[in-house]
C-alpha cells in the first residue's frame, strides 16, 4: 500500500478534543497518514497532542509523523519525521531516528528537488502547490506544470501539499504524483469522514 496517497496534516489552532476526533474521522474514511503540525505551543503541548493523536491511530496501521522536531517523534515513538529546509538537516536527522523510521522533506525549489535525491530520506514534499492561508511563509508556487516536471525528475516519492481540494485534486493526481497531504479540507470540514471519503473518490 502506498502510505502517502492521502496524507492528514494537522491544523495547530484546533483544541485536543477536536484534533482527536478529526483524526478518527479521517482515518475512519480513507487517509493513509497522518502528521501532527504544530506552530505556536512549546514543546510539552506538542508532545501531549502529539501522544494524544498516536493513542487514537494505534491499531489503524495509519503512520504517525511529526513535524519539524525529531526530539518530539523519539520522545513519543512516532513512526517518522517531516523536515523543512530550515529544520534539523536530514543526514543528522537519519542518524538519530535510525534507518527504519520514515523521513520527509520540504523541497522549494528545483534545486532543493535534485539534491534531495541523494538525501537519506524516504519522500518529498513538494512545497507549495498553490498559495493556502493554512501557510503563508510560502516561497514558491509549483502549479501543475512545475509538480508535473517535480514529478519527471524525481526517483523519490512525491507528495503535493498547499491548496489542495476536491476542485483540484484531480489535475493534481493526474501529475503522476504519488499522495495528496492537506489540512483544511479534511480540518475544516463540517464532517472529515465524507470529506475523506469524496476525496478518495476524486481521486480514483
Ligand atoms: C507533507 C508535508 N509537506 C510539506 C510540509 C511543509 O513543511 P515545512 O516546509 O517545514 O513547513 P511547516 O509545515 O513546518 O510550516 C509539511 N509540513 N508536510
Ligand atoms: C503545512 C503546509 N505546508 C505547505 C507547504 O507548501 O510546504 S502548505 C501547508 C498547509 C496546507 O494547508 P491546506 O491544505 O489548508 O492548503
Ligand atoms: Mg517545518
Amino acid at each position: 500500500m502506498n502510505p502517502y496517497r492521502l496524507y492528514l496534516v494537522t491544523d495547530d489552532r484546533q483544541p485536543i478534543d477536536t484534533l482527536k476526533t478529526v483524526v478518527a474521522e479521517a482515518v475512519a474514511g480513507g487517509v493513509t497518514m497522518v502528521q501532527v503540525r504544530e506552530k505556536h505551543g512549546d514543546v510539552r503541548a506538542f508532545i501531549e497532542r502529539a501522544q494524544a493523536i498516536k493513542t487514537v491511530l494505534q491499531g489503524t496501521g495509519v503512520p504517525l509523523i511529526i513535524n519539524d522536531r525529531v526530539d518530539v517523534a523519539l520522545a513519543v515513538d512516532a513512526d517518522g519525521v517531516h523536515l523543512g529546509q530550515s529544520d534539523m538537516p536530514a543526514i543528522l536527522a537519519r542518524q538519530l531516528i535510525g534507518p527504519d523510521k520514515l523521513l520527509g522533506l520540504s523541497v522549494e525549489t528545483e534545486q532543493q528537488l535534485q539534491d534531495a535525491q541523494l538525501l537519506p530520506v524516504d519522500y518529498l514534499g513538494i512545497s507549495a502547490i498553490f498559495a493556502t492561508p493554512t501557510k503563508t511563509d510560502l516561497k514558491k508556487q509549483w502549479g501543475i506544470a512545475g509538480l508535473r516536471q517535480a514529478v519527471a525528475h524525481s526517483a523519490l516519492p512525491l507528495v503535493a501539499i498547499g491548496g489542495i481540494n476536491e476542485t483540484n485534486m484531480a489535475d493534481i493526481m493526474a501529475t503522476g504524483v504519488d499522495g495528496i497531504a492537506l489540512v483544511s479540507a479534511i480540518c475544516q470540514a463540517s464532517c472529515p469522514r465524507s470529506a475523506v471519503q469524496n476525496l478518495l473518490l476524486k481521486m480514483g
